[in-house]
């Protein structure tokens, strides 16, 4: 399903003033396409992401998945949070991992909250693990994983239930140039093939090669959107 955002404005309160964050934003992602939003520290790239992904309720707009309206001014953070455990995978920034457990039981724990019956569960964690390239680490705990295998079980991790909407903070900022590069190589490919769609932020264009569309934040506002190229 196609994610929509509606004329999304985002007011946080500051002080006895106000801070647009986010100002009247409208972006729609294609299922199966990612679009990397970019934008100076303090442009509202993350702010954006937070109101898509259903866990900062925006002050005007809506956020639509296919047809349905999944977050809005109004929804009552029950309903928030059974679309988001449903329907949108998050990557934070840091992989926020539990130390305690494998790779394996990050995956299986992530979808027991989602639901899902726990014969199925071990069977699709394991298949989320070697797509991203973890096969081989799946009894690891994330202190004996490097930067990059943690973000690839954090990114394996969002995906199980296959939800419609896969958004991604900053992956390339705890990463070098090459390994940012194939993380966003990964979440593009997996958008495609699961027929998710996926937002990225980042700082760095240059790690941005594979992604079907960018999109630049400034001062809250879109700034450009270049054209969607047909994967
Ligand atoms: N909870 C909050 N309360 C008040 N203001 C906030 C809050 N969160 C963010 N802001 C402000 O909103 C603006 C946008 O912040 P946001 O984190 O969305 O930017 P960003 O583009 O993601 O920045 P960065 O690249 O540095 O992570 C900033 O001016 C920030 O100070």
């Amino acid at each position: 399903m196609d994610l929509h955002l509606d004329r999304i404005t985002l007011v946080y309160p500051d002080g006895d003033e106000t801070l647009t964050a986010v100002d009247d934003v409208s972006l729609t992602v294609p299922a199966g396409t990612t679009t990397a939003l970019l934008g100076p520290s303090g442009s509202g790239k993350s702010s954006l992401l937070a109101v898509a992904g259903g866990l900062t309720r925006p002050t005007s707009g809506d956020v639509r998945i296919g047809e349905d309206v999944a977050f809005g001014p109004h929804t009552p953070l029950r309903a928030a949070t059974r679309t988001r455990l449903e329907q949108v995978g998050i990557v934070f920034q840091a992989p926020q991992l539990l130390a305690s457990l494998t790779a394996l039981e990050q995956l299986e724990l992530h979808a027991h909250l989602r639901g899902r019956r726990p014969a199925t569960v071990r069977d699709e964690a394991t298949a989320l693990l070697g797509e991203v390239g973890l096969a081989d680490l799946a009894h690891r705990h994330p202190a004996q994983l490097s930067g990059g295998q943690r973000q690839r079980v954090a990114i394996a991790r969002a995906l199980v239930g296959s939800p419609d909407v896969l958004l991604v903070d900053e992956p390339t900022s705890a990463l070098d140039h090459e390994r940012g590069t194939q993380v966003v190589e990964l979440v593009t490919r997996l958008a495609r093939e699961r027929g998710a769609a996926a937002v990225i932020v980042s700082h760095d264009a240059s790690t941005l090669g594979s992604v079907d569309r960018t999109v630049r934040i400034v001062n809250g506002r879109l700034e450009t959107a270049e054209a969607l190229v047909p994967g």
